[in-house]
């Protein structure tokens, strides 16, 4: 058990989550728990404005910031959307492509020199209680960064940084959680698609943006995230790779859930074992990532 110093005496602190644990996102059609394991694996979140993408993705982040063997990452064009949970987080970009861009290469250099390491000792993939942590890296609105603000090369930069984190990541305990509002497929080419092992599609306004989320040919099998009713945000379709989709309520969190977990959540982490500080994300030259 951890003990917190308020200030005003030691508090003895709840038991934490762990990131190796499925993360609870929701009930299934016959109204039974659904979780999904994220470890070693990314999720890709597409629907259109409403339709409670931001409720799946700071479900999953709760999970994280509850997960004392996590670290969290955030990127939110829209500022709000994540906010919540910035005093959870080793670091927070906002509306800054730039920062961004920087962002995606300093993990790009983790994931690197944790390649080196796994291979040094003969390893594959990450364990429990490894010299090196999860993080899990969420961002809300993909097409802010890769279609919206900065410049073409910033833009396509930012693609290629964020495919590649996704395409690597999962071995070395880097976990990517997209949303985005825009199921296109300038902003969710196949190839980056099919690298996300969880793919989650709320309502969609036709079938071929439900297609782009969930993999091109549900549709014409009956699958189709646009049947989902607008009335019902948080509903969707979850297809995990080389499964099939399944009808999914996503759980929601309200502003207030949100702001007690991440301030729990905080506590927690500030009263975490040292043993978790030598895993930060070391700072660099912002020169350096350009
Ligand atoms: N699982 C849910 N159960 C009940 N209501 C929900 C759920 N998810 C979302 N809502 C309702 O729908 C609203 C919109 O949800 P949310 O912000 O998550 O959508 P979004 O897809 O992220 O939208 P945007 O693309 O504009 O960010 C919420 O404010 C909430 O009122």
């Amino acid at each position: 058990m951890l003990v917190a110093d308020t200030g005003k005496g030691a508090v003895e602190l709840g038991p934490t989550l762990s990131i190796f644990d499925p993360v609870y996102i929701g009930i299934d059609e016959f109204g039974q728990p659904k979780r999904v394991p994220l470890i070693e694996r990314n999720i890709l979140i597409g629907g259109e404005p409403g339709s409670g993408k931001s409720g799946l993705l700071n479900g999953i982040v709760a999970h994280a910031a509850l997960s004392l063997d996590c670290r969290l990452v955030l990127l939110d064009g829209k500022r709000v959307e994540l906010g919540q949970w910035r005093k959870c987080a080793e670091e927070f970009v906002g509306q800054d492509i730039e920062q961004a861009l920087v962002l995606l290469w300093r993990l790009q250099k983790m994931m690197d020199n944790r390649y080196d390491y796994l291979d040094a000792c003969e390893r594959r993939k990450i364990i429990p209680g490894d010299v090196f942590g999860p993080y899990l890296v969420a961002i809300d609105e993909i097409a802010y960064y890769s279609a919206t603000v900065g410049d073409k090369t910033q833009r396509e930069k930012f693609s290629m940084r964020l495919r590649d984190l996704v395409a690597r990541g999962r071995a070395v305990g880097l976990i990517v959680a997209a949303a985005t509002q825009r199921p296109s497929s300038d902003i969710i080419p196949t190839s980056l698609r099919d690298l996300f092992a969880w793919r989650f599609g709320g309502r969609c306004t036709n079938d071929s943006s439900s297609d782009i989320v969930l993999g091109h040919g549900w549709v014409a099998k009956g699958w189709s995230a646009n049947t989902i009713s607008p009335n019902n945000p948080g509903a969707g379709l979850l297809i995990a790779e080389n499964g099939s989709p399944e009808l999914v309520k996503v759980a929601y969190l309200d502003d207030r859930t949100c702001a007690a977990i991440a301030a729990y959540a905080a506590t927690l982490r500030a009263t975490a074992p040292a043993s978790l500080e030598r895993r930060k994300l070391r700072p660099v030259p912002v020169a350096a990532a350009a």
